[in-house]
């Protein structure tokens, strides 16, 4: 049977998600966070869905995108890439995004964190169409469930008083017991054997103690520590010795390629990054000066499925390795991640994933974990079905919003608990 792929229709519903009292250096995650949830519909009635980040700054092109792609094919995904996209650079360029914590912003990343969802409802409608999963559409898959790690953030036990959020189940974890009864919990729902600590929170010796912590609790399972480039060169290299015989590897303990060069020329812990190689532009630098030994790839701001590829194969010319960057996310991305990891021959390490911190779902069935990992889906397309009460009753929340909410800002959420809170200089310590 001949189908009409060509794009029909295309929907955008912007989302607010229940998102808990995690803490990072910047500050704290708001009680709800923005979301994009991405519907590319073909003139036969295939629907394929995608998911991004929700901020009105990635708003604003997604609705420019999505109003020039009637007419188009699903299958034209080259051409997707193709298109001139107008950004606005002046609302990132040179800056760090408030509360993402993916490195420097740039019109180039704001536009590939864009397009990403809509090539990954452009491979959920292509699969729907031929009866095929996603990871077939990218050469087919090499293992048949994806290992993910327990991922660990000190946090409150509530928002603060008089904001508006969803009970919290968690309680509140800000010492060692806490991150060990935290990652104790997570091992017994969905069985993760290893664990990263979001840190950068507190004085690194704090931190310290949390991951010695964990390495009694959970003994050789691997573990690693991110504080989000908050540490100077000394004093990564002071953690790194006193962590080196437990940590898998240590994530961004400082800012920048030239930082993270004087830190890996001066250990032997693997040094791991979301935040120094995040474009294809910065790979050459990093590499050359071996300043990263794992890339967390983002499938959002690497620009999709297939850069996702590109990248892993880049990584594995150089002889680094690769795993996966979370950000807050739903079941789709989570569908998307699972579908790609699935494909990458060289992937050594369990991905990241926030999935676990959020309560809500835009899908008829929430994604299982078993044993730390997600099983790779078979069905056409990435295997998901959106619950569309659920995706207009996030949405109504979106809708309603005065605007406080519409763009994630950690550190003015922290202002809420602590008025005098700045984003921190960097770095901390
Ligand atoms: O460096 C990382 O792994 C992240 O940036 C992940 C998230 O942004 C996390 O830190 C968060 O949401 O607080
Ligand atoms: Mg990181």
């Amino acid at each position: 049977m001949t189908r009409d792929l060509t794009i029909a229709e295309v929907r955008l519903t912007p989302i607010l998600v229940a998102d808990a009292p995690l803490l990072n250096t910047q500050g704290v995650h708001q009680p709800y966070t923005p979301r994009l949830i991405v519907e590319i519909v073909t003139a036969d009635g295939i629907t394929g869905v995608g998911e991004t980040y929700g901020d009105t700054k990635y708003l604003e092109p997604a609705r420019a995108l999505a109003e020039r792609l009637t007419g188009r094919s699903v299958m034209d995904v080259n051409g997707l890439f193709g298109i001139d996209l107008a950004v606005d650079a002046s609302r990132v360029e040179g800056r760090t995004d408030a509360g993402g914590l993916r490195g420097v912003q740039s019109a180039g990343k704001l536009r590939l964190s864009v397009l990403s969802a809509f090539e990954v409802a452009c491979l959920d409608a292509q699969g729907r169409a031929l009866g095929l999963p996603v990871h077939a559409l990218l050469g087919g898959k090499v293992r048949d469930a994806v290992e993910y790690s327990a991922y660990l953030f000190y946090k409150w036990a509530a928002h603060p008083a008089g904001v508006p959020a969803e009970p919290d189940e968690w309680g509140a974890a800000l010492d060692p017991a806490g991150v060990v009864e935290q990652a104790r919990r997570l091992r017994q729902r969905h069985g993760f054997g290893s664990f990263k600590l979001k840190g950068g929170v507190f004085p690194p010796d704090e931190e310290i103690a949390a991951v010695r912590a964990l390495a009694e609790a959970f003994p050789g399972h691997p573990l690693r520590l991110d504080p989000n480039g908050a540490w100077s060169v000394a004093t990564s290299l002071k953690v790194a010795k006193e962590l080196g015989d437990v940590l898998e590897y240590l994530e961004d303990p400082t800012l920048g390629t030239p930082a993270m060069a004087e830190v890996s020329a001066a250990t032997d812990v693997p040094l791991a990054t979301n935040m120094c190689v995040t474009t294809f532009g910065e790979i050459k630098e990093a590499f050359t000066r071996d300043a990263v030994q794992v890339v967390l790839s983002d499938h959002h701001y690497w620009g999709g499925l297939r850069n996702t590829q590109r990248l892993a194969a880049v990584c594995a010319a150089f002889g680094v390795g690769v795993s996966m960057h979370s950000n807050t996310h739903l079941g789709i991305s989570l569908a998307a991640m699972t579908q790609v990891a699935a494909t990458v021959p060289g992937l050594h390490h369990a991905c990241d994933s926030h999935y676990p911190w959020q309560p809500e779902d835009v899908l008829t069935e929430r994604a299982v974990f078993v044993d730390g990992r997600v099983a790779v889906s078979d069905a056409p397309g990435l295997g998901v079905e959106l619950d569309r009460d659920e995706l207009a009753r996030l949405h109504r929340r979106w809708a309603e919003d005065d605007g406080w909410l519409r763009d994630r800002d950690d550190a003015a959420a922290m202002r809420t608990a602590e008025p005098h809170w700045r984003t921190p200089v960097m770095p901390r310590w």
